[in-house]
């Protein structure tokens, strides 16, 4: 799939911008009616591959990515490659490239799967979608590269066999993979992934986790994932972000994230041993 047309594609990308963070997130804070549910949180997101943020309920983890599009306004600092986000809304960070999954996917029923992803492109052409109904040639043209994008997208998701079949007719878990290809096809620096293995078997989390580090690799996008399934972070991060009460416990690599002290005793447990 084509990288963000803001950004050099991948293979290509120059070193300074392979090492600038694509999100780089400074004492980032938020209360709701006394309640402190991010607290003072920095962090970045290196540019390319898949970053976990992982905690228990209640965490913070959905509240950060409301903080990052833009749907709750927090203290602190964002910056999307360089570019603070003060100020702006949900819609002009994603025509800036922040795409997002939510915790259930949301597709139109009776439309097939490539009317679904196609709608994940309208935000980026020039006109909008209202001028796609009236058919002018410039919307013909826009509408062409965008079916052209949406087949990319659910090649990358594997999901191209299915791109006739109505969205209705999908199990859960490719469900969740169309929603993935319609952020995809935005042509996004940056999706922010909410807990995509929610609701899938163990089995088809694992075969997600290796389509989500194929996707980093091929997309040109970097993937935000929140996950509770520690067996796929484990599998697909570069780095993770751990949560706790609103405050960051510790980020870093996996290997160093699942034998810090302050993680088994926050969250993983058991589980960091499997
Ligand atoms: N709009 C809101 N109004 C009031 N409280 C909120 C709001 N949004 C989040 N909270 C509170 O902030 C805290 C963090 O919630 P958040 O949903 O971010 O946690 P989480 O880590 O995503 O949890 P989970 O894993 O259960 O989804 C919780 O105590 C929640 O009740």
């Amino acid at each position: 799939m084509t990288a963000p047309p803001s950004a050099a594609p991948t293979g290509r990308t120059d070193d300074s911008a392979r090492q600038r963070p694509v999100l780089s997130i400074r004492d980032l804070s938020i209360t709701f009616s006394g309640l402190r549910a991010l607290d003072g949180v920095s962090f970045d997101v290196p540019t390319g591959g898949v970053t976990a943020v992982i905690g228990p309920n209640g965490a913070g983890k959905t509240t950060l990515f409301n903080c990052i599009s833009g749907i709750y306004r927090g203290e602190g600092e964002i910056e999307l490659a360089g570019e603070s986000l003060a100020g702006k809304s949900p819609h002009a960070r994603a025509a800036l490239g922040i795409a997002r999954t939510f915790q259930t996917p949301t597709l139109i029923e009776d439309d097939t799967v490539l009317a679904n992803v196609m709608l994940g492109g309208f935000s980026r052409t020039r006109a909008g979608l209202l001028p796609h109904m009236v058919l002018s040639p410039r919307s013909r043209r826009e509408e062409s590269e965008l079916r052209d994008r949406s087949a990319e997208a659910l090649e990358l998701m594997g999901l191209l066999p299915l791109a006739g079949a109505r969205a209705a007719d999908l199990p859960h878990g490719l469900r969740r993979r169309v929603e993935l290809a319609r952020a995809l096809v935005a042509q996004p620096r940056l999706v922010l992934l909410d807990e995509p293995a929610a609701g899938i078997s163990h089995t088809e989390a694992l075969e997600f986790a290796d389509l989500l580090t194929g996707l980093a690799e091929r997309s040109g996008a970097t993937l935000l994932l929140v996950e509770h399934s520690v067996a796929l972070v484990m599998r697909v991060a570069r780095r993770i972000a751990v949560l706790d009460f609103g405050k960051l416990v510790v980020e870093g690599e996996p290997s160093l994230v699942r034998r810090d002290p302050r993680v088994l005793a926050a969250y993983l447990g058991d589980e960091a041993e499997s």
